[in-house]
This record gives structure tokens, sequence and C-alpha cells, in this order.
């Protein structure tokens, strides 16, 4: 199948000569931002664990008429990061935008997250990008600047089962704004974007019941629906493009709105599990019908 080159609403040679790495970059919304990327100019290079995806994306970029290349990682061990953007500035002599995508989580009450559970989601998803973020910082951009955008998630309200990766990406809009503070001087700008539900490739790594309730997510999305793969890119690729030149520090939502209504994800189960406080003896009851009925 011939794959025709990815329809970006920006100008074409946006990145000519620079050097993009994508974490992540073989599926999903990192494979469209690494396509986005490619089809804008820029080299870029794709890295995760997996081989073959790398490989079909590269494959697929190539064929559009893009310039593209894979590097195995496991963004949690620090020797891989560093050895991965080594590879990247060694064969493509520089690092000008990096896009940290890699990530992943999955559902679970948290009482019943193990140690074990809990460290490696916070591993991978604010570790490991912190990991990558400051090899890129050494190996190229502290000395030449760069942008910088991390995939982070909607976890303003919380978030709710899954709180470890809740703590983790708001941990990394948090991250964000201290390196925007410290390496501005640098011409390193460092944002954020914030997918609400995204109908990526990633939500079928999740069983039925999960995707259920993700499809049911749109009667709480003001947008009326979940959004895209190139919605997600198309916000990474303004963020880490010379119109955003003022803006660092910044975490972007890409949710259709999602983030602003007080709904929760999952509805709260009926309960009288929480005594109220009654300080002053001739205070108002609340009375029977404000109370939740079985
Ligand atoms: C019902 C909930 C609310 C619904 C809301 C709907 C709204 C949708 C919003 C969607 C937002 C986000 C979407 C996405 O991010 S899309 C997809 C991104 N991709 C992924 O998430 C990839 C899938 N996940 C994983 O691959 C893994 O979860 C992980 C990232 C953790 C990588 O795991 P790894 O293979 O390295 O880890 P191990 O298998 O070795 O396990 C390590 C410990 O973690 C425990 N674990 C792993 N999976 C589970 C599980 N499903 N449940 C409980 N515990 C789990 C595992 O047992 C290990 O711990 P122990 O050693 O103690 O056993
Ligand atoms: N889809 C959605 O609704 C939302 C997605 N997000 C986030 O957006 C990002 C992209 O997700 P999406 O495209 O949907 O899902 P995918 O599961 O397709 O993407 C996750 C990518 O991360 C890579 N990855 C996972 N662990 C590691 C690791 N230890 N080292 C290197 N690479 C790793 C995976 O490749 P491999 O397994 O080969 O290593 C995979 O390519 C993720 O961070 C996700 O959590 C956030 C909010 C909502």
């Amino acid at each position: 199948m011939t794959i025709p080159e990815y329809d970006s609403v920006f100008r074409k040679k946006l990145f000519a000569d620079q050097v993009a790495l994508v974490t992540g970059g073989g599926t999903g919304i990192g494979r469209a931002i690494a396509h986005e990327l490619a089809a804008l100019g820029a080299t870029v290079v794709v890295a995760a664990r997996r081989e073959e995806p790398l490989l079909e994306t590269v494959a697929e970029i190539t064929e559009a008429g893009g310039s593209a290349d894979h590097v195995i990682v496991n963004i949690r061990e620090a020797d891989d990061v560093e050895a991965m953007v080594s590879a990247v500035v060694e064969r493509h002599g520089r690092l000008d935008l990096l896009v940290n995508n890699a990530g992943g989580q999955f559902p679970s009450p948290a009482e019943h997250i193990s140690p074990n559970g809990w460290r490696t989601v916070v591993d991978l998803n604010l570790n490991g990008t912190f990991l990558v973020t400051r090899a890129a910082f050494n190996a190229w951009m502290g000395e030449h600047g760069g942008s910088i955008v991390s995939v982070v998630a909607d976890m303003w309200n919380g978030f709710p089962y899954m709180s470890h990766t809740g703590a983790a990406r708001a941990a990394v809009a948090n991250m964000t704004m201290s390196l925007a503070v410290e390496w501005g001087s640098r011409g390193v700008r460092v944002n954020a974007v914030a997918p609400g539900t995204i109908y990526s490739s990633g939500m079928s790594t999740y069983d039925e019941e999960f995707q259920r309730t993700a499809a049911q997510q749109s009667s709480r999305i003001p947008a009326g629906r979940v959004g895209t793969e190139s919605e997600a890119s198309a916000a990474v690729v303004f963020l880490l493009s010379r119109a955003a030149a003022f803006i660092t520090g910044e975490t972007l939502r890409v949710d259709g709105g999602g983030s602003l209504l007080k709904a929760p994800m999952v509805p709260v189960e009926a309960h009288r599990n929480m005594p109220t406080y009654e300080g002053f003896h001739l205070a108002r009851e609340i009375p029977e019908e404000w109370l939740p009925q079985a």
C-alpha cells in the first residue's frame, strides 16, 4: 500500500534540517507525531522497547518521502536512555526537538496497586521522562537550544482508578515549569500536552470494560466526542514550533473541554458512609430526601 504524506495544517518545511526524537513513536499518538514532524521536514528518530512497531513506522515515513530512524530503549533504564540520546546525536549530528510521549499505566483501585505496580508506573511516566529530558539537555540542547514537549494526561481533578499515573503526570507538569525557568537562558523551551480521552491505538492495550468506559466519556466532553491521534499531534507540533517561541512552562489541554467539567470519569457509588459534622445543635440536619437513596 502506498503511504500518503501526513496532511499537516502546518507549513511544509517548518522543521527542515532539524532532528526530532519521539519516544513511544512506533504506535498511537507518538506515531502520528513522528509522521507529522517528518512531513514537515524533520529527521525523526522513534524510540521504544519493541522493535517491530518502530520498524513499521520508519518504513511508513520513508515510503511517504520523509527521513526516519529508530532506537530501541526502555526509558526506565538510565543507561539505555544515555545510549539512545548519544546514538541520535552521533548518527544525525544534533537533537533539536524532543517529544516525551512514551508512557502508560493500568487501571486499578488504589488499594490494590502493589508497591511494585506503583513504582513501575511512576518510573515510566515520571522518572523515565526526566531521564530522557536530562539526557537531551546534557548531550545537545544545553549548548544549542531546543524544544521539549512531554505528553501527560487530564489529571487536574485527580485521576481516580489510575492514581499512580495521575501523580506521575502532575509531577511532569510541575517539572515542566521548573525546567522552563532553569533552561530558558539556554534557549530551551519546555512544555507539555495533556490529552483527554484520545481514540488511539493505545486504547486496545486495555480490556473491554475499560474501553467501554472510555467510549462513554463523550457525554462528559463539551466537544461531544473523544479526540484523535492527529489532534494530540497537532498540539505537540505547535508547541515544538517557532509559532510557540514565547510559550514555555505551559501544559496545554487537548481534551475537547472535558477537564472543565466537574463530573467524575467514574460515578460515585451511592453510600452513607461519610458522617456529617454538626458543631451547633440548632443547625439544620440534612433531610432524608437530600441523602442518597438505596
Ligand atoms: C476504570 C477507570 C477509569 C476509566 C476512565 C476512562 C477514561 C480514559 C482515559 C484514558 C487515559 C489514558 C490513556 C492511555 O494512556 S492510552 C494507552 C497507553 N498505553 C498503556 O497504558 C500501555 C498499557 N500498560 C502497560 O503496558 C503497563 O500497565 C505498564 C505501563 C505498567 C508496563 O508494565 P510492565 O510490563 O513493565 O510491568 P509488569 O507487567 O512487569 O508489572 C509491574 C508491576 O505492575 C503490576 N501491574 C501491571 N499491570 C497491572 C494490572 N493491569 N493490574 C494490576 N497490577 C498490574 C504488576 O503486577 C507488577 O507488580 P508486582 O510485581 O507487584 O506484581
Ligand atoms: N490515548 C489517550 O487517551 C491518552 C494517552 N495518553 C498518553 O499519551 C502517550 C501515548 O499514548 P498512546 O499512543 O495512546 O498509547 P500507546 O500505548 O500506543 O503508546 C505508548 C508508547 O510508549 C511506549 N513505551 C511504553 N513503555 C516504554 C518504556 N519503558 N520505554 C520506552 N517506550 C515505552 C510504547 O512502546 P513499547 O511498548 O514498544 O515500549 C508505546 O509506543 C502515553 O504516554 C499515554 O499514556 C495520555 C492521556 C490520554
